[in-house]
């Protein structure tokens, strides 16, 4: 987990120095005063270097700086590493771990595993099939030791087959070479994808439970493979028409996660609020998975009193307080942070820290200050 962040020239902060709870964070400040822009940064730093919110992340360097830079202090039980990061307009052009350089802050993406509740989460429901792809391949790697071994081999047989494939002549023996490499993966992580959206069926069904019994929803891998299909058969009876296009129709990159509601699909039925809900159900779901495998999940929850009404946001804080995983999370202000913690035995007793920004300016509350 994440136990000191610093932050120079990233986005309105022109310096920054935080020491985290393990347990609760509460980020409070007015609109405009840079309380995303701080889970923003611990988000870039655990997805190896993505934004939760879109838009061009040159952005995140402070107008009219050279860089942001980004410092991590991140305990893993005895252990802390120190993980350095320095991104100009262009590009990550510095990474420090431990001393040491890593050729990419992907390659240190295990190290702090954070997932966000924030606003544009609905596109877990409503959005494209990457996202989801992007979502349930998240758990995995955190894991499934065995998952990224096996992506890496089929990320490789995918470009060789589409190369040769954009060829418009492909040598018939090469691409068959291709065709059963990528369908030897494929299966294999369609087969881990299967019994991961199983065990996350079960943490979505707990979660729902607390946070709105009233929704009932589904999960199942979605391939595009035909009845009985192998991927084997499915590469042979695209082939001419992969060969036309220039690239694969079939494989493990194609899949999808089918969120069903009562035998519908979740998008088409569901209320926008409640497609918020289930996608953060969905969110939630993976910390039981993560808590499996001995890791603790920083979890960055932005503006949920915009997103939920009270009763719902209610339930969602109860269950917040009581995963036993990191989490910080933003409110607007004060009195009305500590009326909902009024509300909320399971809050009251969960020990934590408060914090409030000004202009990018960040200071430690205590009590009722
Ligand atoms: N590159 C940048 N340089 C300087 N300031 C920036 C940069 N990018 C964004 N900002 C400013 O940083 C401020 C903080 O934005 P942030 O989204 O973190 O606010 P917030 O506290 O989450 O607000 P809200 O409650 O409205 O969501 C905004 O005023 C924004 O205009």
């Amino acid at each position: 987990m994440l136990s000191r962040l610093q932050l120079g020239d990233f986005r309105n902060y022109r310096q920054l120095d935080i020491a985290l709870s393990p347990s609760l964070n509460v980020i409070l400040g007015d609109n405009g005063s840079g309380k995303t822009s701080l889970l923003e940064a611990i988000y870039f730093i655990g997805s190896g270097g993505r934004s939760f919110r879109g838009g061009r992340l040159s952005r995140l360097v402070r107008d009219g700086a050279p860089a942001a830079t980004l410092y991590a202090e991140v305990s893993a039980g005895e252990k802390i590493h120190r993980l350095g990061v320095r991104r100009t307009p262009g590009g990550i052009d510095a990474i420090k771990l431990n001393g040491e350089t890593p050729r990419a802050l992907s390659e240190v993406a295990g190290l702090l595993p954070v997932l966000a509740l924030h606003p544009t989460s609905v596109e877990l429901v409503f959005g494209a099939s990457a996202l989801r792809r992007r979502f349930m391949d998240w758990g995995m790697f955190h894991v499934e030791h065995e998952f990224m071994p096996v992506w890496r081999t089929a990320s490789a047989a995918l470009k060789q087959r589409n190369a040769l494939l954009r060829t418009g002549r492909p040598n018939p023996r090469e691409l068959g070479f291709w065709d059963q490499q990528l369908a030897q993966t494929s299966d294999r992580i369609e087969g881990l994808r299967r019994s991961y959206l199983q065990a996350l069926q079960s943490g979505l069904d707990a979660v729902l439970s607390h946070l709105a019994p009233e929704l009932k929803i589904r999960v199942h891998l979605q391939t595009g493979l035909q009845k009985d299909e192998s991927y084997a058969d499915a590469l042979a009876r695209l082939r001419p028409d992969d060969i036309r296009r220039g690239f694969s129709q079939a494989g493990y990159h194609r899949s999808d996660i089918r969120i069903e509601t009562r035998g519908v699909v979740a998008r088409d039925r569901l209320s926008r609020g409640q497609a918020k809900l289930v996608a953060y159900g969905l969110v939630l779901a993976q910390l039981p998975l993560i808590s499996q495998v001995g890791k603790v999940c920083t979890l960055l929850v932005d503006d949920l009193a915009a997103e939920l009404d009270e009763e719902h946001r209610n339930q969602m804080l109860g269950y917040l307080a009581s995963t036993g995983h990191q989490t910080l999370i933003t409110a607007l202000d004060q009195p009305q942070w500590e009326a909902v913690v009024q509300q909320n035995k399971a809050l009251r007793a969960i020990e934590s820290k408060m914090f409030h920004v000004e202009h990018g300016q960040l200071r430690p509350l205590t009590g009722s200050e």
